[in-house]
């Protein structure tokens, strides 16, 4: 992986040398420097590299992994403390970018690290509206090279929304910006933040205003809430603007994460709250779900402590348990996953088996699906989980055995699940949700061959987007008459069905991620 993502960003920094211009030329020293580590540094060794106890390495370490995320394009991997692609030396990595070494990470800056890079991520659009307007023109800062911006967002962001003392953050990052760039972004870096810290005192941060036609409040909402225009419109005209903007809200928040204990080993929730209790992990057993529990932070202690890996739980949110509900396994039963990797629902619907059925588990992506195996035998679900590497297109046509439950867990646009994917909102572009929706229609169709007469097929997302939600699955039943939808009243909390009897979470009114799903019975 660290590999992949190595040639990747020699690639990106190839592209980038090709088109440079004077001005972009810095931009190309400071990629080849993140792409392209020195022989044998796959060693953890970091000796070569002079060690600087003056940069806090929280810092260092977030504007490197930021760097990665945005030209790397990797996925900001909220779970993963060490940063995803460095393997078990992300300080070796930093070294390498930066030319020098700071101090190993403490716990304190673990946390300071995830919080800072998740919300510079998610903040990007209103830091960098801050920070363009405070640039002495428009052209400093759309040519401003990728580590000097990633420094200043983080300045800003630690000023403006961690309220953090103004002047040592000033301090910090100046010297951050001059040992790792030169002298002169020192000063760059200086000017700027202490211009912020004056406007902010003053309470007079340059900030657009909600006024004028439609599209001037979306572009405002956008900056203020930092997300895409087309999302805010979209979420305007489908919900209006004060659900859109609470849900910006939501999306901004740290995110809270919810643990299955896994029955498949024995495992009970009353075990699992013995382990957090024991790791002064602070939890909430959950109302809707039987085997969970809510955590809002901690949970890197719960990966540090090894729980993930020893198999006793794993990180999945509510909503996606609810999905599991709507299938409702039972024992004996013959189950198909067909979009299945990396496994949450085949892991979750294999331990409801009590040992007896089947749960077979389809994805095109031979990697996820590796993941997917390797999890089912360490939760001791394997003897009732088969793994099929298969476009579900192609398996479905040439397939004759039926199933008394489908799930097709489709591929969606995610934007339910803004809050724990930071980078998604500015990955995901509108063209996306149209190829998305024809997708959709295809597997929904093969997927439907495969279930028996009288069987069931469930559809889920995890969108909030009625569009890749109940309008699939009303144009799915013109196409297929043989189906009815069966209500999901008997199987979830009346407070998560909505019209037609479909199951909706919504962020916002249930501090969830945003989920769907639909029950259809085909007539025997
Ligand atoms: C939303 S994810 C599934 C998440 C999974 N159900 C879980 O709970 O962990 C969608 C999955 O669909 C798979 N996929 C996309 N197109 C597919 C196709 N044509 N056939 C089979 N799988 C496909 C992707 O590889 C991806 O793993």
């Amino acid at each position: 992986m660290a590999h992949l993502l190595s040639l990747r960003l020699t690639l990106s920094a190839a592209e980038t040398n090709k088109t440079s211009s004077p001005n972009t030329r810095r931009t190309h020293k400071t990629t080849t420097s993140i792409s392209a580590p020195k022989r044998g540094s796959s060693s953890p060794s970091n000796k070569t590299h002079k060690l600087n106890l003056e940069i806090s390495p929280h810092r260092a370490v977030s504007a490197v992994r930021l760097m990665r995320i945005e030209l790397g394009g990797a996925f900001a991997d909220l779970l993963n403390e060490k940063g995803k692609g460095s393997g078990n030396n992300e300080m070796g990595y930093v070294a390498r970018t930066l030319g020098f070494r700071t101090r190993n990470l403490e716990d304190r800056d673990f946390r300071l690290v995830t919080n800072i890079v998740g919300g510079t991520i998610r903040w990007r659009r209103y830091l960098d509206h801050l920070i363009g307007s405070l640039c002495h023109d428009e052209k400093t800062f759309r040519s401003m090279e990728p580590l000097l911006l990633q420094i200043l967002r983080i300045g800003f962001y630690e000023i403006v929304k961690l309220n953090m003392p103004p002047y040592a953050v000033v301090d910090e990052n100046v010297r951050l910006a001059k040992v790792a760039l030169r002298p002169g972004a020192g000063s760059m870096v200086n000017g700027i933040l202490r211009k912020l810290v004056l406007l902010k005192e003053n309470n007079s941060l340059p900030l657009p205003k909600l006024e004028g036609d439609k599209r001037s409040q979306a572009r405002a909402l956008a900056t203020l809430y930092s997300h895409p225009v087309w999302m805010v419109r979209r979420w305007t005209r489908y919900f209006g603007q004060e659900e859109a903007i609470k849900l910006m809200m939501w999306n901004n928040r740290d995110p809270s994460f919810s643990l299955r204990a896994n029955k498949g080993r024995g495992v009970t929730r009353a075990d699992l709250v013995m382990q957090l209790n024991s790791l002064k992990v602070l939890h909430e057993l959950s109302f809707h779900l039987d085997d969970f529990v809510c955590i809002k932070t901690g949970l890197q202690i719960v990966v540090q402590a090894g729980l993930l890996k020893e198999g006793i739980c794993s990180v999945q949110d509510e909503s996606a348990g609810l999905v599991v509900s709507v299938v409702d396994p039972q024992p004996g039963e013959s189950i198909i996953d067909c979009c299945a990797a990396p496994g949450g629902k085949t892991l979750f619907m294999a331990s409801r088996l009590s040992g007896k059925g089947m749960v077979s588990a389809i994805d095109i992506n031979k990697g996820r699906l590796k993941i997917l195996r390797e999890t089912a035998k360490m939760h001791q679900v394997d003897g009732v989980v088969t793994t099929i590497h298969a476009d579900l297109r192609i398996f479905a046509e040439n397939n004759s055995v039926k199933f008394d439950k489908v799930l097709l867990d489709a591929p969606c646009s995610g934007l339910g699940v803004l809050s724990k994917r930071a980078d998604l909102r500015w990955n995901r572009k509108l063209e996306d949700l149209e190829q998305l929706k024809n997708l959709q229609d295809e597997l929904l169709d093969a997927a439907s061959t495969l279930v028996k007469p009288g069987g069931v097929l469930i559809y889920s997302t995890c969108s909030i987007d009625p569009e890749e939600n109940e309008e699939r699955i009303h144009a799915f039943l013109l196409r297929h008459p043989e189906f009815n939808i069966d209500p999901v009243d008997r199987y979830v909390p009346p407070d998560f069905v909505v019209k037609h009897g479909f199951y909706l979470t919504n962020p916002v009114k249930h501090s969830l991620d945003g989920s769907f799903a639909a029950r259809l019975v085909r007539a025997s």
